[in-house]
């Protein structure tokens, strides 16, 4: 059994490195960016008025002007001519600010007659942004980067409609297991329903990889050399269950026989001791996770979502770990670091639930986070600080 970080770092160094892909920006939502984006020209490109009223000169703008108008200046559409002395143009949000004008007054500041306006007294000239105010030209988005609503809002300013974004990894999973029926079918008395594969592909599809479910593998060697054939292609092997001790547990032998090399098989934590990790003999990555549902999706958290980050482009690190204060004790614990699923009160403290078993769904699903108690910990007491890896 290796340690958890020892666990993580060797799965880091199994982590090809990303593959680059343009992307339209209406696909690049939550991809990470491996290469600057870069603004095409100024924003706004010229200086633009922020307000819809009247651009004149600065000189101008005392209370009670009286300023011909000499035209109009409109989003999209500027005025030709310029704005002298003595002269407004009228003037609409965005537009570009005629030449000869600095400044704008807004049209509830005004009072029109026909061809003139009067400046009120309270008037006050401004409202005008200038270029480049949001960037200048060559402003750049740089990666490693996730991108967000407002990143992409922000490439298409730039101008640019692709971004150079890692590849979606592609992920294989394969449930393993006699007992195991698709919800929707009629399981037999001794069968139950698979939930980890689609615990997992939830949790893919919110980093942003690409699942593919492979049909269920029965507890033979032929069924699972089958579906680790179906698996091909794919960045990540990810299998559930098979991986312990008992007779039926057949992973293990089941990828040796596909060629895969193993890198480790057991690792010191609870639950989730008969993780497995590897490369196929194409050279995707192996992630073997344990059956037991919360144990998969422990897994999930702790392993196959940094390592699908890091093959989404993202650097290589943990799931984030927050200090928080426990709200009721705990027990001392074994030799294994133990990931104790809690719920988190309104005053930030966070309970363990009291039953902890590693097949107990209900139990996840009401969970803020796991709790993270070190190896061989001593007993806690109430109000005593803990690490938190929060959903
Ligand atoms: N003698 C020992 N027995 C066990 C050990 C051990 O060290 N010595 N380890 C235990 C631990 S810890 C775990 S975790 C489990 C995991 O074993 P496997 O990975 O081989 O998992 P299975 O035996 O296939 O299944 C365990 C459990 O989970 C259910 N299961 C499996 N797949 C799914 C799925 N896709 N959806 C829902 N439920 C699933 C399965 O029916 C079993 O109930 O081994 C302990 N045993
Ligand atoms: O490690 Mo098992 O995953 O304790 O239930």
């Amino acid at each position: 059994m290796i340690p958890v970080a020892e666990a993580l770092d060797r799965l880091f160094a199994l982590v090809p490195p990303p593959r680059e892909e343009e992307a339209p920006l209406s696909g690049a939502l939550g991809r990470v960016l491996l290469r600057p984006a870069t603004a095409l020209r100024d924003q706004p490109p010229f200086a633009a008025s922020a307000m819809d009223g009247y651009a004149l000169r600065a000189a101008d703008a005392r209370p009670g002007a009286r300023l011909r108008i000499v035209g109009e200046a409109a989003a999209g559409r500027g005025l030709a001519g310029r704005v002298g002395p003595g002269e407004a143009a009228r003037i609409l949000t965005g537009a570009p600010l005629p030449e000869g004008a600095e400044a704008v007054v807004i049209q509830e500041e005004v009072t029109r007659e026909e061809g003139w306006i009067a400046l009120s007294p309270t008037a006050v000239a401004g409202h005008v942004r200038p270029r480049g105010n949001d960037f200048a030209a060559g402003a750049a988005l740089r990666p490693p980067r996730r991108l967000s609503p407002a990143d992409i809002a922000l490439i298409a300013a730039f101008g640019r409609s692709r971004v150079a974004v890692a590849r979606r990894p592609e992920v294989a999973i394969l449930s393993t297991g006699d007992e195991l029926v698709l919800p929707g079918e009629d399981p037999n008395p001794d069968q139950i329903f698979a939930a980890n594969a689609f615990g997992l592909q939830a949790m893919l599809l919110a980093e942003g990889a690409r699942p593919r479910v492979l049909p269920i593998a029965a507890d033979r060697p032929e069924a699972l050399a089958f579906a680790l054939d179906l698996a091909r292609g794919a960045d990540l092997v990810l299998t559930i269950g098979g991986a312990s001790v008992g007779d039926h547990d057949l992973v293990a032998p089941a990828v040796r026989a596909a060629g895969a090399e193993i890198d480790f098989h057991k690792v010191a934590m609870r639950p989730g001791k008969p993780l497995l990790a590897g490369r196929m003999p194409d050279g995707a990555m192996l992630l073997g996770l344990p059956g037991n549902p919360v144990s998969a999706m422990v897994c999930g958290a702790i392993f196959l979502r940094p390592v699908v980050r890091a093959l989404m482009g993202l650097p290589a690190g943990p799931a984030p770990r927050q200090r928080v204060t426990l709200a009721a004790p705990l027990p001392s614990g074994g030799p294994r670091e133990h990931y104790l699923r809690g719920r988190r009160a309104p005053d930030g403290t966070v309970a363990p639930f009291d039953r902890q078993d590693s097949s107990l769904l209900s139990v996840l699903a009401e969970a803020d986070g796991l709790i993270v108690q070190p190896p061989s910990s001593p007993a806690l007491m109430a109000g005593q600080e803990v690490e938190f890896v929060s959903f």
